[in-house]
């Protein structure tokens, strides 16, 4: 009996915005990046957000992280304040383009962040080699970062968000800029990771089959104001094979995605 309840409750939220707005004040007037954000993340969930330019993804996300401070409404990440999760590195953030030094090799760059939070030689050691491995980097930790290709820089940014062991991971477009063939093994790459560590993940991104192949929530986002048009629980299977973006079941879930984007634009019109 117990089981069944604990199975049939839904994870515990890690993330939950309640009626969150954030406007910009600018010198052409205010700018509604965020507007009624109702949101709620569960433990491991994969969340995606999708939309077009400026509905406010990245603002979003940059809120969690405490990054940026909302103008109304109520965030908490991990039943805290953004600001004290962020103090109790609660978690790591990808951006755009993998921002490696490039005087530092690829383990420097790793620990880097672990230097500043002050962990022994040793410990710093062990956990550049664990995030290596896990983003099938390694033996590559003695290169700098412009003897890697683009796509493992980007594997070598994950490896550093990675290396303090948060357990919410927030990435923003980590892949916009590789080629397909190159996006689409990391993505593989990253569901597996996701399923290994069990991590809670906000993932941003452009494109629907990356959001529907990796989402067990697909948030569809509209601008001006930036707002949440729909929110799909995927019925996807957490192991999925990238041969799973042929079946009717994945093409229906990224044909609701669409449709989801259009009507944002509509009402924008
Ligand atoms: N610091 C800022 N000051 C003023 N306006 C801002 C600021 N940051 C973001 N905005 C505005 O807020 C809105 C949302 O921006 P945001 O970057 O979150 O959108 P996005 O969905 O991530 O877009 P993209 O897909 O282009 O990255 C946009 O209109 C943007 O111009």
């Amino acid at each position: 009996m117990e089981t069944v309840t604990e199975r049939d409750s839904p994870p515990m939220p890690v993330i939950e915005a309640r009626g969150l707005n954030l406007t910009f004040s600018t010198a052409d007037g205010p700018v509604h990046a965020l507007k009624d954000v109702d949101l709620v993340i569960g433990k491991g969930d994969f969340v995606s957000f999708i939309g077009p330019s400026g509905c406010g993804k990245t603002t979003f996300l940059r809120c969690i992280a405490a990054l940026e401070q909302p103008t109304g409404g109520s965030l908490t990440v991990n039943g805290m304040s953004p600001e004290a999760a962020r103090q109790a590195r609660a978690y790591g953030y990808v951006f755009q383009a993998a921002g490696l030094y490039p005087w530092r090799t690829i383990a420097g760059n790793i620990r880097l962040p672990l230097e500043i939070m002050g962990f022994a030689r040793a410990e710093q050691d062990a956990r550049i080699d664990r995030v290596l491995k896990l983003v099938d980097l390694d033996g590559f930790g003695k290169k700098f970062p412009w003897q890697l290709s683009g796509g493992m820089q980007q594997r070598a940014s994950i490896a550093r968000a990675l290396a303090f062991d948060a357990e919410i991971l927030l990435m923003d477009e980590p892949f916009g800029a590789l080629d397909e063939i190159v996006r689409d093994r990391l993505n593989e790459e990253l569901l597996k990771l996701w399923d290994q560590t069990g991590k809670t993940i906000g993932f941003v991104t452009h494109s629907i089959p990356e959001a529907v192949y990796l989402s067990t929530k697909i948030v569809v986002m509209s601008p001006r104001p930036g707002r949440i048009t729909d929110v799909i629980e995927s019925t996807l299977p957490r192991k999925r094979p990238l041969d799973i973006r042929d079946s009717a079941e994945f093409l229906a879930i990224a044909h609701r995605v669409r449709e989801g984007l259009r009507a944002g634009h509509a009402y924008d019109e």
